[in-house]
C-alpha cells in the first residue's frame, strides 16, 4: 500500500486521478472517515475524526490511499507531496476557506508539519517528498511510479521553506 500525503491543495487529489487514469487502484481517504466523525467544526470547514478508531479499522488496499491522513496508515511507502506556500496560498485561493484556515494551511506547509508526522510513522527509506510546485501532475505521477517500482530512491529534508513563514499570515 502507498500513501499519498500532504498539506491541503499540494496536489494529492490531482495526481491521485492521473495515478487511476494509469490503472492504479486508488482509495480516497476522505471517502472512508464518515463513520469515524466525530464532530463537524462548522468555522474551520472540517471535520473532526475519531482517527486512532479509523486507522485500527482501516482494511488495508493493494493500491494507492490518497489524503492527508495518508501517513498514518501502515503503509508500505509514503509519498510526501509538498508545494512552496506563496504558490500554495494561490492554490487555496479560489477555495471558500475562511482567511485563517488558508493561514493554518500555508504556514504548516513552510514548517513541513505532515513530512515530521511521517517520519514519526515511517522508516525514511519508506519516503519520498515531490515537490510540485513547478511539477504538472503528470510529472508528480511519473515520480510516484519510479518510487513504487524501485527505480527512484527514497529521499526528503532538501526543502526549507521557513522563509516563507511570514506568507500565512
Ligand atoms: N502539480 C500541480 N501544478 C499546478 N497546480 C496544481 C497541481 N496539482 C494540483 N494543482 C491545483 O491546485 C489545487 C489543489 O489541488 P488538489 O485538490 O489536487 O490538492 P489536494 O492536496 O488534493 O487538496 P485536498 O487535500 O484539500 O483535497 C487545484 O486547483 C489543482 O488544480
Amino acid at each position: 500500500m502507498t500513501g499519498i500525503t500532504g498539506t491541503p491543495g499540494t496536489g494529492k487529489t490531482s495526481v491521485a486521478a492521473e495515478l487511476e487514469r494509469r490503472g492504479h487502484t486508488v482509495v480516497r481517504l476522505t471517502d472512508t472517515v464518515r463513520p469515524y466523525v466525530i464532530e463537524e467544526d462548522r468555522d474551520r470547514q472540517t471535520l473532526v475524526v475519531d482517527v486512532d478508531r479509523w486507522v485500527e479499522e482501516f482494511e488495508p488496499v493493494d493500491g494507492i490511499v490518497e489524503g492527508h491522513l495518508a501517513h498514518l496508515l501502515p503503509c508500505d511507502r509514503v509519498v510526501v507531496l509538498r508545494c512552496r506556500p506563496d504558490v500554495l496560498r494561490r492554490r487555496l485561493a479560489p477555495r471558500n476557506y475562511p482567511e485563517e484556515k488558508i493561514a493554518e494551511n500555508v504556514e504548516a506547509e513552510a514548517l513541513d508539519v505532515i513530512l515530521i508526522e511521517t517520519l514519526d510513522e515511517h522508516p525514511g527509506e519508506h519516503v519520498l517528498e515531490v515537490d510540485s510546485t513547478d511539477l504538472s501532475a503528470g510529472d508528480c505521477a511519473d515520480r510516484i511510479e519510479r518510487f513504487i517500482q524501485g527505480v527512484l530512491p527514497p529521499s526528503y529534508g532538501s526543502i526549507d521553506w521557513t522563509d516563507y513563514l511570514e506568507v500565512g499570515r
